[in-house]
C-alpha cells in the first residue's frame, strides 16, 4: 500500500522536463548567461564571471520551476566545436542563440552561423530566441538595432542568392520570412542579470505552448486515423 501511494504521489507531483540549448559564437556570453540563470533560479550560486573560461564541450544547468524542469545545455562556440551543436537538435525543445551586441566586427560572422541554425530542418519548428547580450555596455546595439542589422544582413544574403539561383527564390523566401517574422529578440546582460528572467519566462511559456501544440496535433491525428 505504501509503495502504491508513494508511486501515485510521485506520478501526481512529477515535473515535466524540457531541454534548451544555448548556442552562439565564442565569447558571446553563453556560459556567463547559464551561470547567471543558476544564480537566479537555484540555491547554489553559479560561477563568478572571472572564473569562467572558454567552453570545450558543454555545461549543464537545471532550473526547477513549480511544475516544470528546464535543462539548459550551454555548448562551446569556438569554430571547431560548433560541429557538435547539431547532435543536440533532435532532443531540444527550444534554442537560445546569443549574439554579442557590442562586438560589431563579428556581427556578420554571428549572422552567418545564426543563418545555419535558423535553416536547420531538425529545429525548424522549435521555439528560437535571439538574445542581444552585453546590454550593460554603452556601445552595445539595442534590440531594435540588432534586429535591423540582422534583417539588412539577411536581405543582402537573399539578393546574392537570387542572383546565383533565381529558380530557388520563391519557396525558400517564404519559409525563411515566416521564421524571421516570428523571431523573438530580447536584450540581456548575462553579466548583470538584466533581462535574464524575462528570457527564462519566455522560454518557459514557449516550451509549454509548443508541447500543447504537439499534443493537439497528436490528438487530431489520432482522431482522424481512428
Ligand atoms: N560586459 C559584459 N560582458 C559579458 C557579458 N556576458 C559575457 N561577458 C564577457 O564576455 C566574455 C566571454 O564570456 P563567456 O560566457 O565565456 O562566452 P561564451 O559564449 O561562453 O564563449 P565560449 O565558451 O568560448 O563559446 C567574458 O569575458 C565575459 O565576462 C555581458 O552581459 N556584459
Ligand atoms: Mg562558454
Amino acid at each position: 500500500m505504501y509503495h502504491l501511494l508513494k508511486g501515485l504521489h510521485e506520478y501526481l507531483t512529477r515535473k515535466e522536463e524540457f531541454s534548451i540549448i544555448i548556442i552562439g559564437l565564442d565569447g558571446a556570453g553563453k556560459t556567463t548567461l547559464l551561470e547567471k540563470i543558476k544564480t537566479l533560479y537555484s540555491d547554489a550560486p553559479g560561477l563568478e564571471p572571472s572564473k569562467i573560461g572558454p567552453t570545450v564541450g558543454q555545461n549543464m544547468g537545471k532550473v526547477s520551476l513549480p511544475s516544470t524542469i528546464l535543462n539548459f545545455f550551454d555548448l562551446g562556440g569556438q569554430r571547431g566545436i560548433r560541429s557538435i551543436w547539431h547532435r543536440y537538435y533532435d532532443d531540444c525543445h527550444a534554442v537560445v542563440y546569443v549574439i554579442d551586441a557590442q562586438d560589431r566586427e563579428r556581427l556578420g560572422e554571428g549572422w552567418e552561423v545564426f543563418d545555419t541554425v535558423l535553416s536547420s530542418p531538425q529545429i525548424l519548428d522549435v521555439p528560437l530566441l535571439l538574445l542581444a547580450n552585453k546590454q550593460d555596455t554603452p556601445t552595445s546595439l539595442s534590440v531594435t538595432e540588432i534586429r535591423q542589422d540582422y534583417e539588412a544582413w539577411d536581405h543582402h544574403r537573399r539578393e546574392s542568392a537570387r542572383r546565383r539561383h533565381p529558380e530557388d527564390e520563391a519557396e525558400e523566401g517564404e519559409r525563411r520570412k515566416s521564421r524571421i517574422a516570428s523571431l523573438e529578440v530580447l536584450g540581456v546582460s548575462a553579466l548583470e542579470g538584466q533581462g535574464v528572467r524575462e528570457a527564462v519566462d519566455w522560454l518557459f511559456l514557449r516550451v509549454q505552448n509548443s508541447r500543447q501544440d504537439l499534443g493537439d496535433k497528436a490528438t487530431k491525428a489520432g482522431w482522424m486515423s481512428g
